[in-house]
């Protein structure tokens, strides 16, 4: 059996079915269908303001789509979210006044209690341990009692992982992750959410403006754009996934897709100008 058998009989994780997300008489995704296997990695790339995080926030549950559906294991992707996603967002966002281990201690009680959100006794010891093995596993071990102001941007980052991690996810949805954070310290980002990826067979969905980034790490990229563009209204039309391309591991990004996009970004600034004259 080749590995295109193997997509075509196995139940996608995510299924996205003539999919349209609108906002009033703004239309921001139009007629979205794709399939995506457990153990994906899906980089998305495209222009600010197509649409990215809101196909996003549709994954995780905080948006709705506005027509078609978006099946989780082939069932009606759950309406708010839950312990099947985590998320990790460019701003950093843990609690300043509780620690790492703390921190991520939290998000595990909120899901064992959601209205106190404390937990006692021997639930307690078992969520501190898989706490520090998470904090572990993202590297902060030796900073677990350091609070969220002693830790550098990368290691706030890598909080922000074990965070998304402690409800043991399958999958794990990052808004441009990393994209705050220095060339240096991005590499080695670069290098944790590979083997996370690997070690705990993830499916990813990720968000990021860096196209090598994007391409270096998934195993699929999808670029988000709009075929069609009317300068007149700008938003009648929404974007599409314009290409959804297939990596094997050392397949680098083709130079046409990165000037069709360079090109792309180029005419719709032109679009830009033209109706703000
Ligand atoms: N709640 C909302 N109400 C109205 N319009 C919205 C809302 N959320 C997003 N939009 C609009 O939808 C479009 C897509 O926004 P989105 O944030 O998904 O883009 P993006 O590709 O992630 O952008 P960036 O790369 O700049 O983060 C934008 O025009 C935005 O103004």
């Amino acid at each position: 059996m080749n590995d295109s058998s193997v997509e075509k009989t196995t139940q996608p994780i995510i299924e996205i079915k003539q999919v349209w997300k609108e906002y009033g008489d703004h239309i921001v995704l139009e007629k979205l269908n794709l399939n995506v296997q457990a153990g994906e990695f899906v980089s998305i790339v495209g222009a600010s303001g197509c649409g990215k995080t809101t196909l996003l926030n549709m994954l995780l549950g905080t948006e709705s789509q506005s027509r078609g559906e978006i099946l989780l294991d082939g069932e009606p992707m759950p309406t708010e979210p839950n312990a099947t996603r985590g998320i990790v967002f460019q701003k950093y966002s843990a609690f300043p006044h509780l620690n790492a281990l703390e921190n991520v201690m939290l998000g595990a009680e909120f899901a064992d209690a959601p209205l106190l959100g404390k937990v006692f006794g021997t639930p307690r010891k078992k969520i501190k341990e898989q706490a520090l093995e998470m904090l572990t596993a993202v590297g902060l071990a030796d900073a677990a009692m350091r609070y969220p102001n002693e830790l550098s941007g990368g290691m706030q980052q890598r909080l922000a992982i074990a965070q998304a991690l402690i409800k043991e996810p399958r999958i794990l949805l990052l808004d441009e992750p990393f994209g705050a954070l220095d060339p240096g310290i991005r590499k080695d980002m670069h290098k944790l959410v590979s083997e996370l990826w690997q070690k705990r067979g993830l499916t990813i969905f990720m968000i990021t403006h860096d196209l090598s980034e994007g391409f270096s790490l998934g195993s699929r990229v999808w670029v988000l754009d709009k075929p069609r563009i009317d300068p007149q209204q700008p938003e009648r039309y929404g974007a599409q996934i314009v290409y959804d391309i297939a990596l094997n591991a050392t397949q680098a990004m083709p130079s046409s897709i990165q000037t069709l996009i360079e090109k792309q970004a180029t005419a719709k600034s032109a679009v830009q100008e033209n109706t703000h004259e």
